[in-house]
């Protein structure tokens, strides 16, 4: 059994914190030295990619307390607990498996008197056999004419990651002669967002995944009702069109209102469920289940690397530490993701649930307060379009804002332009090289409006081409280092209580159960 403490009582961390100020990233990034770092700073990642950290705050003095603070905060032998099994979920009694749902990582794990892995994996192969199914015209619309469509309506976990995805990998899925069908996504309870998609979608030629683990949200049940009313309204049996991904115990599992159900479980948060039935069902229908599988299998490549307890092994405690290091002793607030792939355009917006719904927490696993700074704001847009926004802020605002990029050598579609001696992709790959080195050495410049201070740390995740392997192993690398920060501060990661009051409040709202400041608010609202 780990010993599970705050990170303030850590010796390793009162050590660490010695470091802060020791690396001057103007001077280390700048010449030799730079080169030296940009080559050896460099750990590897499944599936050929690679996470450098040259550009980060650290040197060697800095590494060795990093791992030290790993082995005092017995991070891998966590990680091990928790893919054994353990109730690492505190907050809600409950194990946490999501990395079960693409291999497994350790010893069986028994609950709900089944083996887990057995019970992810007859998922899987349900949900294939019946996006074949689809594919095939085995399982058609009622006039016996294929589908074309497929609709996802959730939102939280079961919208964001699984929308990043599917955008993720559509262009690659085209070119390489494996996309199916569309897909579309519904999850704002903004009936404009269900009524624009419904506008442009042909429902009879349309398959609908309603998705909620607790198959009680407002949004997605409200959502779901319009789509039955679009479905009604052009005569068709809503339930000859909509299949459904709950958790066995919710609601909708046991409903007759669907042509299929699909489960994910408990132990699987909303945000970690891409690789559940959750992702599993639209990414199978719209790319075919191999293509899903494939992605599991770069993202369970991934989880291997975070068993290793040495750092310069385990890409994911590695950057776990630094942002830790970045957040508790150098007191930097935020911290963004910039993808320089128009292919991950949600990645970001995935990011943000992942990362701040799980360690955005002022409390430790057994609910007292910790006295040192949590989750780090986190946001990103990819490049280089942010470069012609927000970048501004981040060469010359007060604030340092660490950095994470994500690059790749070669486009998913391959058509590109050779233009003033250049390809597109050369150019984009450009700009992300001249990036780190502008934020790490700056610019010295008289004029201070054209003074770059430089020191603004970042790392860069590299890899040859975004396919399903490599989102997989990218995907993981964020799940497992949002795990570690995590076990770091000693927070459960696993629960998302912050997200409830408002939830309550809405519902007195409806039911004009309001005084104070809610009544004037509802009323200016014309609730
Ligand atoms: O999948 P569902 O049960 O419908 O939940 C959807 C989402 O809503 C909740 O409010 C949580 O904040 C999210 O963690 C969750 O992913």
């Amino acid at each position: 059994m780990t010993n599970w403490k705050n990170l303030d009582t850590l010796d390793s961390y009162k050590a660490l914190k010695a470091c802060k100020g020791s690396v001057d990233l103007t001077t280390v990034m700048a010449g030799e030295s730079g080169a030296d770092r940009a080559k050896n700073y460099s750990v590897p990642m499944a599936e050929k990619l690679t996470y450098n950290f040259a550009a980060k705050e650290v040197d060697d003095t800095v590494l060795e307390k990093l791992a030290a603070l790993a082995k005092e905060a017995e991070l891998v032998d966590k990680f091990q607990e928790l893919y054994n099994g353990a109730v690492i979920n505190t907050g809600e009694n409950r194990l946490v498996l999501h990395q079960m749902t693409r291999g497994q990582l350790g010893e069986p794990v028994k609950a709900d008197g089944v083996d887990k892995r057995t019970f992810y994996v007859e998922q899987q192969n349900r949900i294939a056999e019946f996006a074949n199914k689809v594919h095939n015209g085995e399982i058609t619309n009622a006039a016996g004419e294929k589908f074309t469509t497929v609709v996802q309506i959730g939102i939280g976990g079961s919208d964001l990651g699984p929308r990043a995805m599917y955008l993720a990998l559509e262009n690659w899925a085209k070119k390489n002669g494996t996309f199916k069908m569309d897909a579309k996504f519904i999850s704002n309870v903004d009936p404009d967002d269900a009524a624009a998609v419904l506008a442009s979608t042909d429902v009879a030629h349309a398959i609908f995944v309603l998705v909620s683990k607790s198959g009680t949200t407002l949004e997605t049940l409200t959502n779901e009702s319009f789509v039955k009313d679009a479905l009604a309204k052009a005569g068709l049996d809503a339930s000859k069109h909509m299949i459904a991904v709950t958790s066995e115990t919710s609601p909708l599992a046991k409903s007759d209102d669907y042509l299929a159900a699909f489960f994910m479980d408990d132990y699987i948060g909303g945000r970690y469920s891409s690789t559940s039935a959750v992702g599993g069902a639209v990414l199978s229908l719209a790319f075919g289940p191999d293509v899903f599988a494939r992605f599991l299998n770069g993202a369970a490549a991934e989880d291997e690397t975070a068993k290793n307890t040495d750092i310069r092994k385990n890409p994911a405690m590695l950057d776990a530490l630094i942002g830790v290091y970045e957040r508790n002793v150098l007191g930097y607030p935020a911290t963004t993701v910039l993808p320089y792939s128009q292919a991950l355009s949600r990645f970001p917006a995935h990011l943000q649930q992942l990362d701040m719904e799980s360690n955005g927490k002022s409390v430790n696993r057994f609910g007292e307060p910790v006295d040192y700074p949590t989750g780090p704001v986190l946001f990103g847009e990819p490049g280089t379009n942010g470069q012609h926004s927000f970048y501004q802020l981040l060469h010359q605002g007060t604030d340092i804002v660490p950095l994470q990029f994500i690059a790749f050598k070669n486009s998913q579609i391959g058509t590109d332009v050779e233009i003033q001696g250049s390809t597109s992709q050369k150019k984009l790959c450009a700009n992300v090289a001249a990036q780190i080195v502008a934020f790490a050495c700056g610019k010295k410049d008289e004029n201070s409006n054209k003074n770059f201070k430089g020191g603004r740390p970042s790392s860069i995740i590299i890899g040859e081409q975004l396919d399903p392997e490599t989102l997989g192993a990218l995907l993981a690398h964020f799940e497992n280092k949002v795990m570690f920060q995590g076990f770091l501060w000693n927070i459960n990661s696993f629960d998302q209580e912050g997200v409830q009051l408002g939830k309550v409040l809405a519902k007195k709202v409806l039911a004009h159960e309001t005084d104070g400041a809610l009544k004037v608010f509802s009323d200016l609202l014309n609730i």
